[in-house]
């Protein structure tokens, strides 16, 4: 058997996209990360399916590198959009897509004929510790020192859908492999979590690197800037508008009534089809 493919990134994070309403897809963990594998497979951060939804455009299925399922993905979200369009799987410029996070709506964006990239409306984000999950002895960890490996942190728990934390540093050049790790395993964080290292610019512009439960250390993660522009705001580091660049390019991030609005790119690299 064939499962044709396509391999699409969102400012570097990439992954294998699938469309699950056409063909069969084996959404075993062991199936996942052997075609994720950059020797051994095709190579991505992870593998999306899409499927029909019962009651919204389409469904996200999203799966990191390691075979788990992530509940959302920023970057992931816009390539969906992309290849529903691409593929003539619906001709609407706005999609509403089912995630196991809830609904996301995603407004596509054209240069011409073609989709470039989208604009994500990411819901509210979430500070509740029992929401997340983040195990603290009060109801927000916003900016509380916390011991994490040898060190103390400074953190700030938020979830767009999927459990992140957040912390500062002075400068983006460390060892994020072993304090990556650390975060991901943490006693605190039942389901663990997307651990992202942010460098204040100025009250518009940030920078960071993260470390995403799952896959380690990506290229982006949207729904990690997201998370960053929002604690960055209630810790009075930005305003209502910030622009987050990642190690593999930048997100216009806003707040706007409660919502949390990513713009980005979503681009195509290759198709294929590999035996299974
Ligand atoms: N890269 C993604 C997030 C992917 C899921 C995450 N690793 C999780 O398991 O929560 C993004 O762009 O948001």
């Amino acid at each position: 058997m064939e499962l044709h493919f396509t391999k699409m990134e969102g400012i570097g994070n990439d992954y294998i996209y699938v469309d699950g309403i056409n063909q069969d897809v084996n959404m075993t963990p062991e199936f996942i990360s052997r075609i994720s594998d950059r020797h051994f497979g095709i190579g991505g951060d992870g593998m999306i399916v899409i499927l029909k939804s019962d009651i919204y455009d389409f469904k996200m299925r999203m799966f990191n590198l390691d075979g788990s399922e992530g509940m959302m993905c920023g970057n992931g979200i816009r390539c969906f959009a992309k290849f529903c369009y691409d593929h003539h799987l619906t001709d609407k410029k706005v999609l509403n897509i089912e995630t196991k996070a809830g609904l996301r709506i995603v407004e596509l964006v054209f240069e011409g004929d073609e989709v470039v990239g989208a604009k994500v409306d990411m819901q509210e984000p979430i500070l509740d510790c029992k929401e997340i999950p983040v195990i603290f002895n009060q109801e927000k960890m916003i900016n509380e020192k916390v011991k994490v490996g040898d060190k103390e942190y400074s953190l700030t728990a938020v979830s767009m859908g999927n459990p992140h934390v957040v912390t500062y540093v002075d400068s983006l050049d460390f060892d994020i492999e072993t304090i990556g790790k650390q975060f991901e395993h943490h006693e605190m964080f039942p389901k663990s979590v997307n651990t992202e290292f942010v460098e204040v610019i100025n009250d518009h512009y940030l920078k960071m690197r993260v470390w995403e439960r799952g896959s380690g250390e990506t290229m982006a993660c949207g729904t990690g800037a997201c998370a960053v522009m929002y604690a960055s705001y209630i810790n009075g580091y930005c305003k209502e508008k910030a622009t987050v660049e990642l190690l593999g390019g930048k997100l216009e991030i806003e707040l706007k009534e409660g919502h949390i609005f990513m713009t980005g790119p979503a681009t195509t690299v290759f198709e294929g089809k590999i035996k299974v």
